[in-house]
């Protein structure tokens, strides 16, 4: 994967309605590429209605997306998604019941679910290969004593490592993450940032929102900052810190929170 910092994402003056509601009101965002983009901002400023716009969840209602150049605006999110951008959910209730190699092998495009696919010759290696790579991604987790587990036997940590490992089984270039340490003890946090830490070595781009700004800092490269549906500050961790407005607007309305 190329690693030259250009600009994997970028919106141009998104904007999204919700009954009247300006909930992204002309974002312009860039995600580059191989590096860790981190949104934070006040509950209800946008973030999470970003990403779901950006990923096809949500139609914007005016502006563009564009992902490595090519525009990816209101396409339907399986599209998006075959394109190379994996958002990730927390598991849903069905999957839990699926042990965690399971749910590794259902998460990519799986030939062998037709039964023209399961008679051609190349099915029994492909399968072979599934298990091999599901389990490489398990053990870079370090998840894979678990294998065997029951998604719901998991605790919630060990559940966001799977969604990033069901990530890891697509072609995933850019992995987008809704809170990815909230409500996880500080140890398996550092260890979820630390995977993220080394996916980035290995070529993967990252956008995530996040509150926990004491443990995600020291592993994003770069910081937007929403309030009311609109970027208020760009920038690193030392521009945003200082930045006036961002302590009035995100710390005073947080009361404290990160
Ligand atoms: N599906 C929806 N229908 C109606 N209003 C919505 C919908 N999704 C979001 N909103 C509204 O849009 C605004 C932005 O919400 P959003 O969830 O994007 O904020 P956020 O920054 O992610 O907040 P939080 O940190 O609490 O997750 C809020 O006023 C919210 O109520």
């Amino acid at each position: 994967m190329k690693s030259n910092g250009s600009d994997l994402l970028y919106t141009k003056n998104l904007f999204k309605f919700f009954d009247g509601l300006t909930a992204l009101n002309g974002v312009n965002i860039r995600v580059k590429d191989n590096r860790v983009t981190l949104i934070i901002g006040p509950n209800g400023s946008g973030k999470t209605t970003f990403i779901n716009t950006v990923s096809g969840f949500y139609k914007a209602d005016e502006g563009h997306v564009y992902f490595e150049g090519l525009e990816i605006t209101n396409k339907p999110p399986h599209e998006i998604y075959q394109n190379g951008i994996v958002r990730t959910f927390q598991i849903p209730q069905p999957l839990k019941k699926l042990t965690v190699l399971e749910n590794l092998l259902i998460a990519d495009y799986n030939p062998g679910e037709s039964v023209v696919g399961s008679l051609l010759p190349g099915w029994k290696k492909y399968e072979e290969d599934l298990v091999e790579r599901a389990f490489d991604v398990l053990k870079f987790l370090k998840i894979d004593h678990l294998w065997d587990n029951l998604a719901y036997q998991l605790s919630g940590g060990q559940l966001k490592l799977l969604e990033i490992g069901r990530a890891m089984m697509t072609d995933a270039k850019l992995i987008i993450m809704d809170e990815p340490v909230a409500g996880v003890n500080p140890v398996l946090a550092k260890s979820i940032l630390d995977r993220i830490k080394e996916l980035k070595a290995r070529g993967y781009t990252f956008l995530i929102v996040e509150h926990r700004l004491d443990l995600v800092l020291p592993y994003v490269d770069y910081i937007y900052v929403m309030a009311n549906g609109s970027v208020i500050a760009e920038g690193v961790e030392e521009d945003i810190m200082s930045n006036r407005e961002v302590i009035e607007v995100y710390l005073g309305d947080t009361g404290g929170r990160t």
